[in-house]
C-alpha cells in the first residue's frame, strides 16, 4: 500500500497559559471553534495532513500546557520538535513580554535547528489590543522568524501559519536531507510577517 504522506512533521505549541494554544490547533486541524475554557493538563496532540509543494506533510501538532507546574513534562516534548510556535495574546501584555522566556526555554531544551514562528493570537478582538502589532515584528525580526496575528476564534492567518511552518521545515529538510533535522541551520532569513486582517 501507497504511504499516505512524504514527510511526518511533528510541531510544538508553547506559550502562557489562556492564550489560545489548543483552540489554534483545533481551528487548524478540525475547522471548529468553542468558547469554552479547560485548561491543557500535561501535553496532547492532533493530526492534520496538508499539501505543500506537491508532498503530502502529515503534522503532528503538539498541544503543552500553559501552567508553570506543567514545565518539566512539557519541556520534555521539546527535543522531538522540528518547528515550535511560540503564542501570546494580542489583550495580554504579560503573555508577550514572556515570549522571552519562552525563547529561553527553547534555546535549553530544543534541538539547535528547530525552526520558530510567533503568533499573536486573538486579533478579533482588537478594542482589548494591549500589544501594538509592530512592537512584536520588530521582535520577530530580531530573532529573524515569521510572525502572524492570528485569531482561532474568527479563523484569521491560522491556515497560513502553520503552512508557513510547514514549509519553512520542508525546505530545510529537503536542503539537508532527512537524517539531518538535528543540525538544522540556526540562521534563517528574514521573513515576512501576517497582518491580521478581518473580512
Ligand atoms: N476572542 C478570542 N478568544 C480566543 C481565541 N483563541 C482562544 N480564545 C479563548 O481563550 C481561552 C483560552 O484558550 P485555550 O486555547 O484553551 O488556551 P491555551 O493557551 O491552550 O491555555 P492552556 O491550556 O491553559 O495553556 C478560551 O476561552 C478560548 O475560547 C481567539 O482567537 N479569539
Amino acid at each position: 500500500m501507497a504511504k499516505a504522506y512524504d514527510h511526518l512533521f511533528k510541531v510544538l505549541l508553547i506559550g502562557d497559559s489562556g492564550v489560545g494554544k489548543t483552540c489554534l490547533i483545533i481551528r487548524f486541524a478540525e475547522d471548529n471553534f468553542n468558547s469554552t475554557y479547560i485548561s491543557t493538563i500535561g501535553i496532547d496532540f492532533k493530526i492534520r495532513t496538508v499539501d505543500i509543494e506537491g508532498k503530502k506533510i502529515k503534522l503532528q501538532v503538539w498541544d503543552t500546557a500553559g501552567q508553570e507546574r506543567f514545565k518539566t513534562i512539557t519541556t520534555a516534548y521539546y527535543r522531538g520538535a522540528m518547528g515550535i510556535i511560540l503564542v501570546y495574546d494580542i489583550t495580554d501584555e504579560k503573555s508577550y513580554e514572556n515570549i522571552q522566556n519562552w525563547m529561553k526555554s527553547i534555546k535549553e531544551n530544543a534541538s539547535a535547528g528547530v525552526e520558530r514562528l510567533l503568533l499573536g493570537n486573538k486579533c478579533d478582538i482588537e478594542n482589548k489590543r494591549k500589544v501594538p502589532m509592530e512592537r512584536a515584528e520588530k521582535l520577530a525580526k530580531e530573532y529573524g522568524i515569521r510572525f502572524f496575528e492570528t485569531s482561532a476564534k474568527s479563523s484569521v492567518n491560522v491556515e497560513e501559519a502553520f503552512n508557513a511552518l510547514a514549509r519553512d521545515i520542508l525546505q530545510k529538510t529537503s536542503k539537508r536531507g532527512p537524517s539531518s533535522k538535528a543540525q538544522l541551520d540556526m540562521k534563517s532569513p528574514q521573513k515576512r510577517s501576517g497582518k491580521c486582517l478581518l473580512l
